[in-house]
């Protein structure tokens, strides 16, 4: 089991503070990434799961006990550490027997834990190796089966992929996401890389600033980011964000901005300053004049190629929409040249708004198209 609950959880260091008020609950069984920018208090938060900083105040249950001030060592917790935390000198056996050698374990029952944890993760062949003598992946399966053999209710790791190069990254992010769905258990990890968030969480939980941004699925995150923040954090390239006016215009909902129109249902609604945002993939591109300059439903925006940019499967086009810049991506068989006029077109259910003041996403359903759009609810005040 681990099933981990945090309760307005906050940590201070003098006047900053670097945790501030985070609740959230940890599955048993859950993958979760603590993802956010540099600063906005990912460690400090893993460090007080860990035990090893003391909340300023807030509480911290693990499967129903309270642990808030339990000492780290009571916690049934494993960090793990970067592969270099691995003994040198020690073979991948005699890292792994070291935890249970000083717990005082009796020889012949480590020997049959280390072989049990070795088989879970798949490197019983690997055992009479020293570190030097894998390959990063494989370190980091032996970090986690140093971890294991205390048998743990989670494992917390902190940027263990920093220090690999891209490549590597790649493999052993797989590699983590393979042994999560073998052993089952609860992991929690610190990242600032969206992408290791996307491709190895079951549950993100985005930070900023010391405060929980949102929290979901990577889809749930990508598809309805809950603010402008979390929309402009996930995705590479980044979501196209414009300000714009929601209006009601000749009997329909609409977004205005300069080069912009988009219609998004028959109806009104109360005039407010939004933030549009659509993302490249969601962007279709079109010769000016090929298409009509008002659509029916959905968004156009015109303007004029920039730049153009390959990506081997795919290519970028950044287009000038009057004082913005957006991007779309587009097949590579397409030709656009520089200085060429286009329509950028995306439907209207792949438009995200956000209230311009708060921030926020704001949500509509299709049945009460028409009605004034509400602010999304999910987001902590
Ligand atoms: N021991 C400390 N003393 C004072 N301030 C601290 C201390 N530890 C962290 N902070 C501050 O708390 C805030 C959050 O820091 P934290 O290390 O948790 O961020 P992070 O999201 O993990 O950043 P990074 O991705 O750069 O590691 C930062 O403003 C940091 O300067």
């Amino acid at each position: 089991m681990g099933r981990l609950v945090l309760n307005q959880l906050s940590r201070s260091f003098k006047d900053v503070k670097a945790v501030d008020g985070i609740s959230l609950e940890v599955q048993d069984g859950d993958f979760l990434v603590l993802l956010g920018p540099s600063g906005c208090g990912k460690t400090t938060l893993l460090r007080m799961i860990a035990g090893l900083l003391e909340p300023t105040s807030g509480t911290l249950e693990l499967d129903g006990a309270d642990i808030t001030t339990a000492p780290s060592r009571r916690r049934d917790l494993a960090m793990v550490f970067q592969s270099y935390a691995l003994y040198p000198h020690l073979s991948v056996a005699k890292n792994l027997a070291f935890p249970l050698t000083i717990r005082g374990m009796p020889r012949k029952d480590i020997a049959a834990r280390v072989a049990q944890v070795a088989e879970m993760v798949e490197i019983g062949h690997l055992l009479d190796r020293k570190p030097k003598e894998l390959s990063g992946g494989q370190r980091q399966r032996v970090a986690v089966a140093r971890a294991l053999v205390r048998e743990p209710k989670a494992f917390l790791m902190d940027e263990p992929l920093s220090n690999l190069d891209a490549k590597l990254r790649t493999a052993t992010r797989q590699e983590l996401a393979a042994l999560h769905r073998r052993l089952g258990a609860t992991f929690i990890y610190v990242t600032h890389d969206q992408v290791e968030a996307m491709t190895m969480a079951t549950r993100i939980a985005l930070l900023k600033d010391g405060r929980l941004e949102q929290y979901g699925t990577p889809a749930e995150l990508y598809d309805a980011p809950a603010s402008v923040f979390a929309a402009g954090f996930m995705g590479s390239p980044a979501m196209n964000l414009m300000d714009a006016r929601l209006a009601s215009s000749n009997g329909s909902v609409t977004v205005m901005a300069p080069q912009l129109e988009a219609v998004l249902w028959p109806g009104a609604t109360p005039e407010r300053d939004v933030v549009l945002g659509i993302r490249p993939e969601h962007l279709v591109l079109h010769a000016a004049g090929s298409v009509a300059a008002a659509p029916t439903t959905g968004a156009a925006l015109r303007g004029t190629v920039e730049l153009t940019e390959n990506l081997g499967r795919e290519q970028l086009i950044h287009c000038r929409v009057g004082e913005h810049r957006l991007t779309a991506t587009c097949p590579r068989e397409q030709r656009w040249e520089e200085g060429a006029a286009v329509v950028l077109s995306a439907p209207a259910s792949r438009l995200h708004l956000f209230d311009r003041e708060s921030g926020r996403r704001l949500e509509w359903l299709e049945e009460t198209a028409g009605l004034p759009l509400s602010t999304h609810q999910n987001l902590p005040a």
